[in-house]
């Protein structure tokens, strides 16, 4: 998830549960022009813009065998390049195919490839042919039923690992629910593995979507953004130690503050207000520190 996915995020969803952690989405075009470097003062490693201190993606070796470097891309060789750069510390790169955002769209990334299928297939099969790594993708269904097991077939032929779907379609708004038969349509007619994406918040809710899918695996963003407990096979905890333990985690690895204030600010809107003393304080918090201070009650002066 964009602004949330970072490293802190993916270690709490991981401790409670999660087998599998995915990045948010990273632009090809970004990707290109960052070098590796290995952060010795907090143990991660760093995919950082060449000449500056940003950095755009943060891993470390806890997560190595599980985490998922999503990518955004419309362009074989370059996607080939932007993964290059990573695929040696994630366990597979993902390529996003169901953004509906126009920034995606307009670029010609996301759903804007789900028309296109010489170019997927262009995509993948570069990834494949020229990387060791694991290459999988996520797509969103297409028109028909039909026509969504059509190109999963086309996906599957290319060699990737697994399909993640995610139950809308492009027009679809997020409160629309998620059709959980058009993913077992999928699944029915793929040998590979399928993910399956869509209106998951409860613990119980990933035996309900994998009997009603067939799916292998279940992908989880809302749920797990507002209580990354959600993976807790013992049920979820409180959302406010959630929240502490994602700020301790967010300090500890040097997360970015507008990405750490951003996931904060959606548990927030969620289970409270943003018009609450505590949602107000996070909108003006300027430093972890000062995050940290106003979770734990206390005055930074
Ligand atoms: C804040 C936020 C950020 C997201 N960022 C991404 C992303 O980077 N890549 C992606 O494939 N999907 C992204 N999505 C879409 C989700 O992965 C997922 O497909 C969608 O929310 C449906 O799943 P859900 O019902 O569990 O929320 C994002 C969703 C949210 C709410």
């Amino acid at each position: 998830m964009v602004r949330v996915g970072t490293l802190p995020f993916r270690l709490l969803a991981a401790e409670y549960g999660a087998d599998i952690t995915y990045g948010e989405e990273i632009i090809d075009h970004k990707l290109v022009k960052c070098e590796r470097r290995v952060n010795d003062a907090i143990g991660s490693t760093d995919i950082v813009e060449k000449g500056t201190e940003n950095v755009v993606f943060r891993t470390c070796h806890e997560e190595r065998s599980r985490v998922v470097f999503q990518m955004g891309t419309s362009d074989a060789v370059r996607a080939l390049s932007a993964a290059q750069i990573v695929c040696k510390d994630v366990a597979a790169v993902d390529i996003n195919m169901g953004c509906p955002k126009s920034f995606s769209i307009s670029g010609g990334m996301g759903a804007a490839l789900l028309t296109k299928p010489e170019l997927i297939h262009d995509i993948l099969t570069t990834l494949k042919r020229n990387l060791d790594t694991p290459i999988t993708c996520k797509i969103r269904l297409l028109k028909s039923s039909r026509d969504t097991v059509e190109l999963a077939r086309q996906i599957e032929k290319t060699g990737v690992s697994a399909l993640a779907v995610h139950g809308r379609r492009v027009a679809d708004r997020p409160r629309d629910p998620a059709k959980w038969s058009e993913i077992a349509d999928v699944v029915a007619a793929l040998s590979i593995p399928v993910i399956a994406n869509g209106d998951v918040f409860e613990y119980d809710d990933f035996q309900r979507i994998k009997v009603a899918t067939g799916a292998s695996s279940v992908m989880v963003a809302r749920g797990a953004l507002w209580n990354a407990s959600v993976f807790s096979p013992k049920g979820k905890v409180p959302w406010e130690d959630v929240k502490k333990e994602y700020v301790r985690k967010s300090i500890l690895w040097d997360n970015d503050v507008k990405s750490t204030k951003h996931t904060l600010k959606e548990m927030i809107m969620h289970y409270s207000s943003l018009e609450l003393p505590e949602g107000k304080a996070v909108i003006k918090s300027e430093s972890l520190g000062r995050s940290s201070a106003i979770l734990w009650g206390r005055k930074i002066l």
